[in-house]
């Protein structure tokens, strides 16, 4: 039976909420909706920041101390905001929608300690907006010993089966963190994250030339990437390590460039989330012979350049030349998780995230 689902994406970037409408049985997308988006003002970032500084004392998935619980509500407002644009601007109504695939915000990602903590009041929204919400995709996970991410996969693989492309084939979600998809026919999906996706780079932006992100790789396109401080970083034994593997957003904020020329800095970042996807080469089966990138991360030239000079042979595109809609994916793929978790279907495997044996999950709340 084809579900209308909904899907929210507030990820890594801590940019804005993600909307994006799916037509899907759970295992294939019937078709593509519209998309939205609702921006965080920089206020909501602010809290936001703050809130993922706060939480790393976090023990409990739900417990909200300090500022948690002011950035719970503003999270859950914003959803609530751009579901209720999203439907008055596509004139729908909200019985028109059968699930909403509620993500949230992660504020800690801590896999080894069975902890993920995503904020959003899932049963706040679903009165907000009239729409059973599903919520919670990764905490059945983490609890059976999985990394608890990355999630779409089961997405990008729906997408990627409908190319009827020779693979192996890679789908890169380079957002605030970035992930990889790795697919080769109808049997073989792998996963994991690969390292930092744009957070070091819109943050060094941020602080040094007090802009948001770096505007298609313009920037860091006049500068040189330091070589020798990317192999030190990719020294770190997370690079090394097989999939699965995840990451929190601030898992390298540790890491200095030290005194450099700020165009310099900026192309030292940007290379070094491109060696960082690249390293992941000699983990998998076999060489990808094609990379579809997808995310924020996609409108970088200058990322998607770096890229292509570090995968070899193989062919590097922005998801949007294969008309997937890149900004919106992580969006649908919560939608389509959602009609997933409602069917009792696996969100998540062994080789996806290391769980057990495949798994559904998600937890519903009714308006
Ligand atoms: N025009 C652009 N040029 C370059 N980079 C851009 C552009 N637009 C967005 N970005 C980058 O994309 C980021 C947002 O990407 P995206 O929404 O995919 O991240 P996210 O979903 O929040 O992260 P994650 O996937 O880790 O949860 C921005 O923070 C910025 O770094
Ligand atoms: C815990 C968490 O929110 N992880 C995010 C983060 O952002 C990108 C990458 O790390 C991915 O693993 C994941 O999100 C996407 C939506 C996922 O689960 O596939």
């Amino acid at each position: 039976m084809m579900l209308t689902a909904l899907g929210l994406m507030s990820g890594t970037s801590l940019d804005g909420v993600d909307v994006a409408l799916i037509e899907t049985d759970g295992k294939r997308v019937q078709a593509f909706g519209p998309s939205g988006y609702r921006p965080y003002n920089p206020a909501e970032r602010n809290l936001l920041r703050q809130a993922l500084s706060e939480a790393v004392n976090l023990a409990q998935r739900d417990a909200r101390p300090g500022i948690l619980g002011q950035a719970e509500r503003v999270v859950t407002r914003a959803h609530a905001e751009a579901v209720a644009a999203f439907v008055a601007q596509n004139r729908m109504r909200p019985e028109d929608i059968d699930i909403v695939g509620f993500h949230g915000q992660t504020v800690l990602h801590r896999p080894e300690r069975r902890l993920t903590v995503q904020i959003g009041d899932a049963p706040a929204l679903a009165k907000a907006i009239h729409i059973p919400v599903m919520y919670d995709f990764r905490a059945a996970d983490v609890e059976a010993g999985g990394q608890g991410a990355p999630f779409v996969p089961v997405y990008h693989r729906a997408l990627a089966q409908a190319l009827e492309r020779e693979g192996p084939i890679v789908v890169v979600n380079i957002g605030g963190v970035s992930n990889i998809t790795y697919i080769d026919g109808n049997d073989t999906l792998i996963a994991c994250d690969t390292g930092p996706g744009n957070a070091l780079l819109d943050d060094f932006m941020y602080r040094i030339m007090n802009q948001a992100f770096d505007a298609e790789g313009k920037f860091a396109a006049l500068g040189k990437a330091d070589e020798d401080w990317i192999a030190r970083a990719l020294e770190l034994p997370f690079f090394a390590s097989p999939p699965p593997k995840s990451l929190d957003r601030n898992d390298f904020a540790a890491l200095k460039l030290g005194d450099v020329l700020p165009a310099d800095g900026a192309a030292t970042l940007t290379a070094f989330t491109a060696a960082a996807i690249a390293r992941v080469i000699p983990l998998l089966p076999r060489r990808p012979r094609s990379w579809i990138v997808c995310g924020g991360g996609a409108r970088n030239l200058t990322m998607l350049r770096m890229l292509r000079e570090r995968v070899g042979t193989a062919t590097v595109e922005a998801a949007e030349a294969l008309g997937w809609a890149s900004d919106a994916i992580e969006a649908q793929a919560f939608g389509f998780l959602a009609a997933r978790g409602l069917k009792g279907l696996p969100l998540s495997y062994p080789a996806t995230t290391g769980v057990p044996m495949p798994m559904t999950g998600g937890v519903i709340a009714r308006p």
